[in-house]
C-alpha cells in the first residue's frame, strides 16, 4: 500500500488528489509543479534501521515505504539501483581530502541514475493503466526509459536532439524505442516532446512536469545514507542540468531526516558547465533563473538552457546551506581522466564535472579536510566516447614487432 497523502504545488501551496491529478498544478500551470506528500507516521512503522539489514533486495525497491507506488512493477525485471559507493583511493587523498566517496550510478541497467526516475515512470504508467510513456532527453533519461519500457513490454516515443552522443543514440535504437532525433537542441525537443504529449495522450515521463521523478531520483540519496550507515556525509557533489537530481537528493535526505534516521541534511554542491550555468549563477548571485538560447558544453546532459526544475532546484541547494560552482569543458575533460586513472571509474562528461568541482573546491579551499563528501556519478563514460578519447592517455601505435616494444620501453614508455 503506498503511503502518498497527496501533492502540494511549491507555488501556491493547493494540495491535490493523486487520482484526479497526475502532472502539474492545474492553477499555477508548469511552474506549479507538484511535491509528493507522504504519511511519514506510517512510513516509520516500516522502515527502520532492522527491516533493511534484514531486507535481501539490494535494489532500489528496498525503499518501497517511501515510494509513490502500490507495488515493485512485476513487468520490471531489470537490476536498478544499490550502485556502490567507493572510498576514494587516490582522487580525495590527492586533493587533501581523506573522506571522499563516489557514488557510481554508471552502474544502473542503462549506465546512469535516470534509470532510478524511469523505473517509477514504468510503475506509475502501469498503475494508470498507460501503454505509451514518452520523454525528451539529452540522451540519458531516453535511453534509460527505453530499455526499461523495452523489459516491462511497453512502448517509448523519445525525443533527442540529433546531436546526441552517439553511444546514447545507440542505445535508443537498440532498446527499440520510437526515437525522434529533433533537428535542435535538448530545450526544443522537450517542448515538441511536450505538444506531441498532448496531442496523442501519452503517459508523460518529463522532468518537473511529472511529479514522480524526483521520487525516484531520491533514492539516490537514500542509498548513499544507508551506505555510510545513516551518518549523512557533509556535502554531496551533484552535477545539474534541469535540478531534478539535485532536488531529488534533497527529498531523499530530508525524507530520512523526518523519519529520524539521519541528523543532518548534508550541504548541496550544485555543478554546472561555464557554457549553461542558469541555475549555478542564480545560486551565486541570489537573482532569479535567466534562461539561455544558446548554450554549450562538451557535458550535454547538463545542457538545459530552460532548467525545467530551477524554482525547486535553486530553493533545495539554498536551503541546504549549500553553494554551485561552474567548471570549463578543459576542466571536465581532464576530470574524466582523473578519476579514471585514479579511481578505475568511467565518467560522462556531465558526471565528471562533480569530480571536476570536487578539484576546484579543494583547491580554493572552499572543502575542508574533515568534511565528508560525497561525489555522485550520475552517467558512464562509454555513452560518449567522443569526449573520452580527448583525454590525453598513454598510448603509442606500434608494428606487431616485439622488438619495437622493447625500444618502447626502453625509450621509458
Ligand atoms: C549523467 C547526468 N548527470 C547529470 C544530469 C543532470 O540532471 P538534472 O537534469 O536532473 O539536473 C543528467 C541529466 O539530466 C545526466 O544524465
Ligand atoms: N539530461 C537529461 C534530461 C532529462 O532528464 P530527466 O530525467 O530529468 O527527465 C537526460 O538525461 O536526458
Amino acid at each position: 500500500m503506498s503511503s502518498v497523502l497527496g501533492l502540494k504545488c511549491m507555488k501556491c501551496g493547493r494540495e491535490y488528489d493523486p487520482s484526479a491529478t497526475r502532472y502539474v498544478c492545474p492553477t499555477c500551470g508548469n511552474d506549479g509543479i507538484l511535491e509528493v506528500l507522504y504519511d511519514y507516521d506510517r512510513i516509520r512503522t516500516v522502515l527502520t534501521t532492522e527491516q533493511l539489514e534484514n531486507d535481501p533486495d539490494l535494489s532500489m525497491w528496498r525503499y518501497l515505504a517511501l515510494l509513490p507506488v502500490e507495488e515493485r512493477p512485476p513487468s520490471l525485471t531489470l537490476h536498478i539501483g544499490w550502485t556502490p559507493l567507493y572510498a576514494s583511493k587516490r582522487v580525495g587523498p590527492q586533493l587533501g581530502l581523506p573522506h571522499v566517496w563516489f557514488k557510481d550510478d554508471g552502474r544502473n541497467p542503462t549506465a546512469s541514475l535516470k534509470d532510478r526516475a524511469s523505473a517509477i515512470a514504468i510503475a506509475k504508467a502501469a498503475e494508470f493503466g498507460e501503454h505509451i510513456i514518452t520523454a525528451a532527453t539529452t540522451g540519458n533519461a531516453g535511453s534509460s526509459l527505453a530499455g526499461l519500457a523495452a523489459n516491462a513490454g511497453v512502448a517509448a516515443y523519445i525525443f533527442a536532439p540529433v546531436s546526441a552522443p552517439a553511444g546514447k543514440i545507440a542505445q535508443l535504437r537498440v532498446f527499440g524505442s520510437h526515437l525522434f532525433l529533433v533537428d535542435g537542441n535538448y530545450d526544443q525537443a522537450f517542448d515538441l516532446c511536450m505538444d506531441a504529449t498532448e496531442r496523442f495522450g501519452w503517459y508523460n515521463r518529463n522532468t518537473a512536469f511529472n511529479p514522480y521523478m524526483v521520487e525516484g531520483k531520491k533514492t539516490v540519496a537514500l542509498e548513499v545514507a544507508e551506505q555510510l550507515r545513516f551518518e549523512a556525509p557533509d556535502k554531496v557533489i551533484v552535477s545539474v542540468g534541469d535540478g531534478c537530481i539535485v532536488s531529488g537528493v534533497a527529498k531523499g535526505f530530508r525524507d530520512l531526516l523526518t523519519l529520524g534516521l539521519i541528523d543532518h541534511v548534508p550541504q548541496l554542491i550544485a555543478v554546472q558547465a561555464e557554457g549553461c550555468a542558469p541555475i549555478a549563477r542564480a545560486v551565486i548571485s541570489g537573482e532569479p533563473v535567466t534562461y539561455l538560447e544558446n548554450p554549450t558544453s562538451c557535458a550535454d546532459s547538463i545542457v538545459a538552457g530552460i532548467p525545467r526544475n530551477h524554482l525547486m532546484a535553486v530553493r533545495d541547494i539554498r536551503s541546504s546551506g549549500g553553494m554551485a560552482v561552474t567548471v570549463s569543458d578543459d576542466e571536465i575533460i581532464d576530470a574524466i581522466g582523473f578519476l579514471g586513472r585514479n579511481e578505475g571509474i568511467f565518467a560522462e562528461p556531465a558526471a565528471a564535472a562533480s569530480v571536476a568541482a570536487l578539484r576546484k573546491l579543494a583547491d580554493g579551499g572552499d572543502v575542508h579536510q574533515e568534511d565528508r563528501i560525497v561525489v555522485l556519478i550520475t552517467g558512464n563514460g562509454l555513452k560518449d566516447v567522443q569526449n573520452a578519447l580527448k583525454v590525453k592517455g598513454t598510448s603509442m601505435t606500434i608494428p606487431p614487432i616485439i622488438d619495437a616494444v622493447e625500444q618502447a620501453i626502453a625509450d621509458g614508455f
